[in-house]
């Protein structure tokens, strides 16, 4: 059984932590000493490992690659100062309907 004790908020805290105090061994300072858009770059190209994980990896390396992406994401909402609550609350609100329902309600392209 996988160790669930470990949150996406263990994760936002350390991240948080290294950008204010992060040294020279810290790749999350380094990252973002580049910028948000270097940041960005970084979270998409983990979503492309991500996606070719998972139509020509097994679960191990999907695991790994989702991991990264994870990491890159929270990382990104860090320097955008947005807080991952306010992500798992747009969430929680979209649980009100399907998502179908909720697909329907977007404004149009
Ligand atoms: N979860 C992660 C995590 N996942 C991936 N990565 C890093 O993300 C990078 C992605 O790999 P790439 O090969 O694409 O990137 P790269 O070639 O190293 O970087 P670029 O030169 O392309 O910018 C690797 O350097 C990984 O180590 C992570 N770095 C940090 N964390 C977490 O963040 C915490 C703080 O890390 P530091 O800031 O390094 O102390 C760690 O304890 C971990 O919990």
């Amino acid at each position: 059984m996988a160790d669930t004790t470990f949150s996406l908020s263990d994760l936002e805290a350390i991240v948080a932590d290294r950008l204010v105090n992060g040294d020279a061994t810290s790749y999350t300072r380094k990252l973002a000493e580049k910028g948000v858009a270097k940041a960005a770059q970084k979270l998409g190209e983990e979503a492309v490992e991500t996606v070719i994980a998972a139509l020509t990896g097994d679960a191990d390396a999907l695991i790994y690659e989702s991991a990264d992406l994870l990491y890159h994401l929270v990382v990104v909402l860090a320097l955008k100062g947005v807080p991952l609550d306010e992500v798992l609350a747009e969430l929680k609100r979209r649980t009100a309907q399907s998502g179908l329902q909720e697909k329907a309600s977007r404004p149009a392209d």
